[in-house]
C-alpha cells in the first residue's frame, strides 16, 4: 500500500504534454509525462498522437506537495471532512500526498485503522494518503500503541504521532523514540506541557490575553517540551520532529540542538507564518487553533527559522470542525483552521513575494524535506526524466479570493476568508494523471477510470 509498492501505478493513463513550462521559475521548456513519469524534458520533444497537450504558458512546475499534518476526520467526524474531500482539497491545494493524523474516532492505533485509512485514500484517489499512527493507545498517553504491527503492516507507517496531544510523560516518550528507531519511522510531537498550558489555554499568554479574559497559552509550555524532547532524541539517536512550531525560543532551541546533530526536524504552518494574536480581538473563533497565534516578533522569527532551514518544512495542520464545534464564543470553541487550499497563498505571500525563498528553496520546504521525513520516496523529487510525475503547476502571476464556501473541504473554518491569496493552482499530476485540471477537480468519472486502470 506504500506508492513505492505500485509499479503499475501510472501505467495507462494518457501522456500529457506540459507545453512552456518553468520547472522551479527557471527558463520554459516543455515536459512530457507518460507510464506515471516524466518522460522528457526539452525544446523540441517528440509528441506521442494520443498525448493531451496543456499549453502551460510560463506557469512554474514544481513538485507535488506533499503535507506531513492534515486531519482528515475519518473515521468518526465525517460530518467534518472525509478522506474523500480532504483529498479533494489537498490536490487543488497542489499536493500529492498528505500524513493523516492519527486522532480520529477510534483513534489510528493499530495496523488494522492504519490499513483502512490507507485503503480509503487509495479509493479516493486523488493524492497518497499516508497514514500517522498513534504514539500511545487512544491518545491517553499511559501505554505505547502497536507502532511496530503499524511500521510493519501494509500501510508501512513511518510517521508516529499524539498529535492533539502532548506526549508528556518522558518516560513514554523515551520508550516510543526507542521503540520506533529501528523502523527509521520518526516521532512528531505536538509539544505543549500540559501543566503549563491546559485545554482551556486558549491565547497567546500576555498584555492581551489579559485584556480579553481569555486563559493564556505560554510559549515556554512549547520551548519547554522541545528542549526535553531533543535531549532525548540525542540520548536515544531516534528521530524527532516537532509539529506546529509557534515561538521564536522554539526557534533557538532548534538552531542549537541541529548544531550538536541531533536527528531533529520541525514543521510551521501557514497560519503561523502570516497571522497574529491581535485577531483574538475580534473574538472570533476562528482564529482558535492549537498552538496559538503569537506576536509579530514571532512571526517574524518563524519566517526567518524556515528561510534559514532550522524549520524544515510548512506543514497545514489542516483541521476542519463543524459548524456546531466551531460557532461558539471563543472559550468554548473547537482549536483548529482550514490549511490545505490556502497553504501555496500564504507561503507564497510570506516567504516567495518577500524574497526570502525562491521557488526552489519553496519546493524543498513544502514537498522534498517533508517526503525526506516521512520517508515518502516516490515524491519530492527532482524535475528529472524517469522520476515519478508527482507535480504541480502553479500559475505564478494571478491571484484568487478565498471563499469558504467554495473551498472543496466539508468544513468552513478558514482564517482566510475575504483575502486575496497570490498564486493559483492550475494543475496537479498523481503519477502523471491529472488530478487537478484547470483550477478545478478532474471530472470523478476520468478518474475513477484512472484509477482503475492504473490497479
Ligand atoms: N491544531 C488544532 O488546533 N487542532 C487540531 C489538533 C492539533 O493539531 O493539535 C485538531 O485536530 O483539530
Ligand atoms: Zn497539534
Ligand atoms: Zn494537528
Amino acid at each position: 500500500m506504500s506508492e513505492t509498492k505500485r509499479p503499475g501505478a501510472g501505467a495507462g493513463t494518457r501522456p500529457v504534454l506540459l507545453r512552456g513550462v518553468r520547472p522551479l521559475g527557471g527558463q520554459p521548456v516543455d515536459v512530457l509525462l507518460a507510464d506515471g513519469l516524466i518522460a522528457g524534458i526539452g525544446s523540441s520533444l517528440q509528441t506521442p498522437p494520443d498525448a493531451e497537450l496543456i499549453d502551460a504558458d510560463g506557469a512554474v512546475l514544481l513538485p507535488g506537495f506533499v503535507d506531513l499534518h492534515t486531519h482528515l476526520r475519518e473515521p468518526g467526524r465525517e460530518d467534518a471532512e472525509t478522506i474523500a474531500t480532504g483529498s479533494a482539497a489537498a490536490a487543488l491545494g497542489g499536493f500529492t500526498a498528505v500524513h493523516a493524523m492519527a486522532n480520529t474516532n477510534p483513534v489510528a492505533d493499530t495496523a488494522e485503522m492504519v490499513e483502512q485509512v490507507a485503503r480509503l485514500g487509495q479509493r479516493a484517489g486523488l493524492v497518497d494518503v499516508r497514514p500517522v499512527g498513534a504514539v500511545s493507545k487512544g491518545l491517553a498517553g499511559g501505554q505505547l500503541a502497536e507502532i511496530g504491527n503499524m511500521a510493519r503492516s501494509a500501510a508501512a507507517v513511518r510517521v508516529f504521532s499524539d498529535d492533539g496531544s502532548c506526549v508528556s510523560d518522558a518516560r513514554l516518550m523515551r520508550r516510543a523514540l526507542e521503540y520506533l528507531k529501528p523502523f527509521d519511522a520518526v516521532l512528531a510531537q505536538h509539544a505543549q506541557d500540559p501543566r503549563l498550558a491546559d485545554a482551556s489555554c486558549c491565547a497567546h499568554e500576555g498584555e492581551l490575553s489579559g485584556r480579553l479574559g481569555l486563559a493564556g497559552w505560554p510559549s515556554v509550555a512549547e520551548e519547554s517540551i522541545v528542549a526535553r524532547d531533543v535531549m532525548l532524541a540525542e540520548h536515544t539517536g531516534s528521530r524527532l520532529h516537532v509539529c506546529h512550531v509557534s515561538s521564536g525560543g522554539t526557534v533557538e532551541v532548534l538552531r542549537w540542538a541541529k548544531a550538536r546533530g541531533v536527528a531533529v526536524t520541525a514543521e510551521v504552518t501557514p497560519h503561523h507564518l502570516l497571522l497574529t494574536c491581535d485577531l483574538l480581538s475580534t473574538y472570533d473563533p476562528v482564529f482558535k487553533v492549537n498552538p496559538p497565534l503569537r506576536p509579530a516578533e514571532d512571526v517574524e522569527a518563524l519566517r526567518a527559522g524556515l528561510a534559514e532551514g532550522v524549520i524544515d518544512a510548512v506543514a497545514t495542520d489542516h483541521a476542519p470542525h463543524a459548524a456546531h464545534d466551531k460557532d461558539h464564543a471563543f472559550g468554548d470553541a473547537a482549536f483548529g483552521m482550514l490549511g490545505l487550499q490556502t497553504a501555496l497563498g500564504v507561503v507564497i505571500e510570506t516567504m516567495r513575494v518577500t524574497g526570502r525563498l525562491d521557488w526552489a528553496g519553496l519546493a524543498d520546504r513544502m514537498s522534498v524535506r517533508p517526503a525526506q521525513i516521512g520517508r515518502l520516496t516516490g515524491h519530492g523529487r527532482p524535475l528529472a526524466v524517469g522520476e515519478p510525475a508527482n507535480l504541480t503547476l502553479v500559475e505564478e502571476s494571478s491571484s484568487w479570493l478565498v471563499e469558504p464556501a467554495a473551498l472543496a473541504s466539508l468544513s468552513r473554518n478558514t482564517p482566510f476568508a475575504g483575502r486575496e491569496l497570490p498564486g493559483r493552482v492550475l494543475a496537479t499530476f498523481l503519477r502523471g494523471r491529472a488530478t487537478v485540471r484547470d483550477g478545478a477537480l478532474a471530472e470523478a468519472s476520468e478518474l475513477a477510470e484512472a484509477a482503475e486502470a492504473s490497479r
